[in-house]
């Protein structure tokens, strides 16, 4: 039976003859890894070889594979890799509705349907009736909760945070952060983290690996 879980298989990165990442490890469905390091040391890189989203001048060795498919063939889109950013990243020009109709899972077709699974996603992070708005009228804690449901409704199949949490102040910071881990460790994904914040690393409950 194929390996459950995000496998980062021996996988180096090196930047002009400059060890930046060495890493071995497996992500079980749940379980979230913290990576933590100095700035610089290859960390958004990482994150980037898994998206398939790397700059060529880096070299890289290893194997990345999820439930033991490996993912170096496949285009960024067709890797069904869910990623949270600092930023949000919302579409400032689309609704709170559209950023997460953007997010959906071709697979649920019908406008009913899209717009009943959106107000579903909103309902449950506490945005229900939100889907009309500018994101530029959201707080910074309904922002990451938006960006948390789109990635979600993309149906992932493991998840990426790149310090999500930081833009937050301490106490949404724990409340977002609750909210992302536990829809991580319900929806049994596996989930890289990667953050400057000993806390977020703790929160997560699962290895914490040092590179740099
Ligand atoms: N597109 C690129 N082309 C060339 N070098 C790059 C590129 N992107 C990043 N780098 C370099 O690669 C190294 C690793 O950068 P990376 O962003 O992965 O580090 P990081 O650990 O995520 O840092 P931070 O904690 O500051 O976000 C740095 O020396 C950076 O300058």
């Amino acid at each position: 039976m194929a390996e459950a879980g995000l496998r980062l298989d021996h996988v180096r990165i090196n930047l002009r003859g400059r060890a930046l990442i060495s890493l071995d490890t497996l992500i079980r469905p749940g379980e979230v890894t913290t990576v933590m390091g100095p700035s610089g040391s290859g960390k958004s890189s990482l994150l980037a070889l898994v998206t398939g989203t790397l700059a060529p001048e880096f070299e890289t060795a290893g194997q990345v594979r999820i439930d033991g498919h490996d993912l170096s063939g496949l285009r960024p889109e067709a890797r069904r890799i869910g990623i949270l950013f600092q930023d949000h990243l919302l579409f400032p020009h689309l609704s709170v509705g559209e950023n997460l109709a953007f997010g959906l899972h071709p697979r649920i077709e019908g406008r009913a349907a899209r717009a009943a699974r959106i107000g579903a996603a909103l309902s449950e992070v506490g945005l229900a009736g939100f889907a009309d708005r500018d994101p530029a009228t959201l707080s910074g804690g309904q922002r990451a909760r938006v960006a948390l449901m789109r990635m979600l409704l993309s149906e992932p199949r493991a998840v990426l945070l790149d310090e999500p949490f930081s833009g937050l102040d301490a106490a949404l910071r724990a409340q977002i952060r609750a909210q992302v881990l536990d829809h991580v460790r319900q929806q049994r994904l596996p989930c890289l983290m990667v953050t400057h914040d000993l806390e977020d690393a703790q929160a997560a409950g699962g290895p914490i690996l040092r590179v740099g």
